[in-house]
């Protein structure tokens, strides 16, 4: 028999018996006379599988809540999956019940082979991963974000000198944008400034997560729904040699950019973090683990930001042609506060909420997760009468949580910054970021970098849609991509400058390449003194 044909015979057969083993050995506990929360019909052995959305799966998330309510219970052929659709019943569970909820499912192939157990955003809640969220508040916290100010300064400076300079206004800004992200996020975390999107290690980082994406696809290896098959021998196993060729991989991006950021000659964030290891006298923290903290911080931060500022400027270009008037009042609000002469600054926040209340409304209106990170509970408990089974994975979707119409409104599907002004009695609960003791650490950097890009953009641009041949508006796709990260599907967009005045500013003030960054960061190092 050839190896392939010894493997899928060895595997059918364990399999049979694990999802047999998953239905016979419930046992009773304190909760087991609660039922399981509603959820779609199931058959027998598969559970909901044969209903599982391929693709985009906090649609059909959100369809189910409309008949289900804010928890639904899944069957995944044994796997229990339970979904939350609303801003209460994710606090309530995810926050409130931070020790029970705040592990995530097990990813033997991405997590445990190819990334030996070190993932930021995949780590169980277990002591290890309370030691590196240790290490990354300090460098994430509110009054950290505070001393980045000047650099997202000058990357969104410059992030409107690269629109202004390209050959032609109608452009995808995806390459303008992701620059302006990743090299915030680089020059904070090693010195290195991107100049390009073609810059080597954004290429580097690129290839090596896409490879990732592959191994962590849900349902491509069968050893991730049944943990036991690991103990098979690497010829029956070949997910392993795999695996370990995606480590290398990993291993040497991460290291060799802690390795560029030590060796800088000016303050960081790898600096900061080595010191912070190197003065804990009683644990060791190997460099590849030191370095895949903050490399996954990076990878995390890189993708989430860019997609939601390209989402922003899909906003832009759908409201642009009908009857919304957010895009003007933006702008009426930044002529009156800042007028002509100059950019808006981080120091005009408090006078200009309405692009405040638009930052929050992009986050509600297209969350860059849109089914959130799943959680995991190993512990069963209950919710409003219901059993949550022990070892079950917990899906807070973003998508119908932004949608709740008893929140937001009625008209939830419309950009409308104004639902986060018109009460300020019942504030609006944040959304986006996550929950509880797993929520986006980078929220603070997140939201500082959205608001002045933002700002800078709207004060600087009419951002419209690309014309056909007939000199008609292209229709742009709002569905956006699978994926952990929902991106926009590739499109363009007219960058047409406000004014003469705008073309004054920006060249006088975007080409940033001649400022110092090395003295800006010496000026963040007195700030962890
Ligand atoms: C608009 C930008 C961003 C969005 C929408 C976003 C969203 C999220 C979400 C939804 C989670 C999962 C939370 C949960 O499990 O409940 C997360 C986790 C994480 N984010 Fe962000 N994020 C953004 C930017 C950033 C930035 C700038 C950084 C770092 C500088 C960052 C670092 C991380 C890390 C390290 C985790 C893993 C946390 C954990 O598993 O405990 N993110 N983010």
């Amino acid at each position: 028999m050839a190896s392939s044909e010894l493997y899928v015979a060895a595997a059918v057969v364990l399999l049979s018996i694990l999802v047999l083993t998953r239905f016979v050995s419930s046992k009773k506990s304190k909760f087991s006379s609660l039922p399981l929360p509603p959820g779609p019909p199931t058959l027998p052995i598969l559970g909901n599988v044969h209903q599982a959305p391929k693709t985009h799966p906090w649609l059909q998330f959100h369809a189910w809540s409309k008949t289900y309510g804010p928890i639904i219970h899944l069957n995944m052929a044994g796997q229990h999956v339970i979904v939350l659709t609303t801003s209460k019943a994710a606090h309530d569970l995810l926050a409130k019940q931070g020790a029970t909820f705040s592990d995530r499912p097990h990813f033997v192939v991405a997590h445990e082979l190819a990334l030996q157990g070190m993932h930021m955003l995949l780590r169980p809640y277990d002591q290890r991963f309370k030691l590196h969220q240790k290490l990354q508040t300090p460098v994430l916290s509110e009054k950290a974000a505070k001393a980045y100010l000047p650099i997202q300064d000058l990357e969104s400076k410059q992030l409107l000198f690269d629109l202004l300079t390209t050959s032609t206004t109608t452009i995808n800004p995806h390459d303008q944008i992701e620059r302006m992200t990743a090299s915030l996020i680089y020059t904070l975390f090693y010195s290195h400034r991107v100049r390009t999107a073609r810059d080597p290690i954004l290429l580097q980082a690129h290839s090596v997560n896409h490879e990732f994406d592959q191994l962590a696809q849900v349902g491509r290896y069968l050893v991730d729904s049944f943990p036991i098959l690991n103990n098979l021998p690497p010829f029956l196993a070949p997910w392993k040699a795999e695996a370990a060729s995606h480590w290398k991989k990993q291993r040497a991006l991460h290291v060799g950019n802690l390795e560029l950021g030590i060796e800088s000659k000016s303050w960081n964030v790898s600096k900061q973090m080595q010191q912070a290891v190197n003065s804990m006298t009683d644990i060791d923290v190997p460099v590849e683990e030191l370095a895949l903290n903050i490399g996954i911080m990076a990878d995390a931060a890189l993708d989430a930001s860019t997609e939601t500022l390209m989402w922003f400027i899909l906003a832009c270009v759908t409201s642009s042609h009908g009857h919304h008037s957010w895009i003007s009042t933006a702008q009426q609000h930044l002529d009156t506060v800042i007028g002509r002469a100059r950019l808006p600054t981080f120091s005009d926040r408090p006078s200009l909420p309405y692009i405040t209340a638009i930052v929050e409304e992009l986050l509600r209106w297209r969350p860059a997760g849109a089914a959130g990170v799943p959680h995991f509970t190993k512990v069963e408990t209950s919710y409003e009468g219901y059993r949550i089974p022990a070892n079950s994975v917990v899906i807070p979707n973003h998508w119908s949580i932004t949608r709740e119409e008893a929140v937001f409104g009625v008209d939830v599907e419309s950009f409308l910054p104004e639902r986060w002004l018109e009460s300020p009695e019942k504030e609006l609960p944040t959304v986006g970021f996550g929950y509880g003791r797993r929520v986006c650490p980078g929220r603070h950097v997140a939201r500082n970098s959205l608001w002045i890009a933002v700002a800078r953009l709207l004060w600087a641009f009419d951002i419209k849609p690309e014309l056909n041949k007939l000199g008609e508006p292209v229709e742009v796709d709002t569905k956006g991509t699978d994926g952990l990260v929902t991106k926009p599907l590739p499109f363009k967009a007219r960058f047409v400058p406000r004014g003469d005045w705008v073309r004054d500013v920006v060249m006088r003030e975007g080409d940033t390449w001649d400022v110092d960054y090395h003295e800006v960061l010496d000026q963040i190092a007195t700030v962890f003194r």
